[in-house]
């Protein structure tokens, strides 16, 4: 990654701050109000809500070694002194050892944020976006599949991690004039022309996934994409991250609706099991580390790649590094390593900014202080 120090949470007020020292116990407090963990569960999670200087792993934890090398910086410290972006994800990995989610007993493989996903499921606003997929995909070619990437980029402006600390989130209007729209190019890649082979790096499950699938489906049948790779976490993480198990849920959901859901769950469904759409959940994905540092094989299977959609606000971070950068540096040049054509979609939800314009960024940040961290602006980077 290119020399730039972290951004740290050890300023009283910031952004990151705020996620470590308010979200997280808040987070805690509702995993325990809506699984019925046993006594030692939750004594385990108040310790890891109290908990002030960060430790190792338990001996015994199967990816202990892994995070032996990841955490041997930062092992012993305070949680506020070290890199936001390895604390918030050894949060989530000491959150699952907490809850037995890697054990041999009863609370193996149960997904701690399991509740807070199924509610997104039913709730009335996906059952609106549902009923709404039929003008979507009747639209002509082009329309359908603008529409398509325009639900994909805005279904990730809540997730539930993010709505749990700023419960007004979802309800504040979006600016629907992107910060940088690099829209048409994407187009221009996918021109049809060519048996393109698409990955999608998902972000979140519930709304966000199923505008994802959505994506896919109208980049099978318009012909953009011969094929697509549907890359999701082998692990819950960060609360509403996509799992396998997530994917198939939002499958039976959008077969439930009926009506364009329907048809579009039955396709997907057939696309899987002829092959045309694979379904991957890499370990790497749910590791502290940036995509500088993607392992040979995935840096092999992506760089096969015509496209590759990288969702969501992380894994942004992750994609140009979690770093206080000059707003106007451009996304290219941070992503210039990165193995394929890449596209970014991502809404505005932590400090990172780059490929920003100059007049752009003077307005922004004249007219609308929380831009960078209040859910309400998007991008979509690419970088050919
Ligand atoms: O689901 P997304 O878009 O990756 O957003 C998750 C974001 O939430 C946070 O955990 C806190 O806002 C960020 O640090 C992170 O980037």
């Amino acid at each position: 990654m290119p020399d730039q120090p972290p951004i740290l949470s050890n300023v009283p007020d910031s952004f990151p701050w705020g996620v470590l020292t308010r979200r997280h116990p808040d987070l805690i407090a509702t995993v325990r109000r809506l699984v019925p963990y046993p006594p030692e569960v939750q004594g385990a999670l108040d310790e890891l809500r109290d908990m002030d200087t960060i430790p190792p792993l338990p001996a015994g934890a199967r990816d202990r070694a892994a995070w032996q090398v990841w955490s041997a910086a930062y092992v012993g410290q305070k949680w506020l002194d070290v890199p936001f972006l390895w604390a918030e994800s050894y949060f989530y990995r000491l959150l699952l050892e907490a809850t037995g989610y890697f054990g041999s007993g009863p609370w193996a493989g149960v997904d701690p944020f399991a509740p807070q996903k199924s509610a997104e499921l039913d709730s009335p606003d996906l059952a609106r976006d549902l009923e709404n997929l039929g003008d979507l995909v009747g639209a002509p070619e082009q329309d359908g599949l603008s529409a398509a990437l325009t639900a994909a980029l805005w279904g990730n402006r809540a997730d539930l991690g993010f709505r749990m600390s700023d419960p007004s989130a979802q309800d504040r209007s979006q600016v629907d004039d992107l910060v940088a729209d690099d829209s048409a190019e994407l187009w221009r890649l996918l021109d049809g022309g060519t048996e393109n082979r698409v990955h999608l790096v998902a972000d979140n499950a519930g709304r966000e996934l199923v505008a994802d699938l959505v994506l896919i489906d109208r980049l099978l049948e318009t012909g953009r994409a011969a094929t697509v790779v549907l890359h999701l976490k082998p692990q819950p993480y960060y609360v509403s991250d996509a799992t396998v198990t997530d994917l198939l849920q939002v499958l039976r959901r959008l077969e439930a609706a009926g009506g364009a859901a329907c048809g579009i769950a039955g396709r997907l469904g057939t696309a899987i099991g002829d092959g045309r759409v694979r379904v991957r959940a890499h370990a790497f994905w749910c590791t502290p580390l940036t995509f500088h540092e993607m392992p040979s094989d995935l840096v092999a299977e992506l760089g096969g790649a015509s496209v590759v959609v990288v969702k969501g606000d992380l894994n942004y971070r992750r994609l140009v590094g979690d770093a206080h950068w000059e707003p106007t540096t451009t996304f290219r040049d941070l992503t210039a390593y990165f193995p394929a054509p890449l596209v970014a979609l991502r809404t505005l939800k932590s400090d990172v900014a780059v490929g920003v314009d100059p007049d752009r960024l003077a307005h922004l940040e004249a007219t609308t202080p929380g831009w960078r961290t209040d859910g309400t602006h998007a991008v979509i980077h690419v970088r050919p």
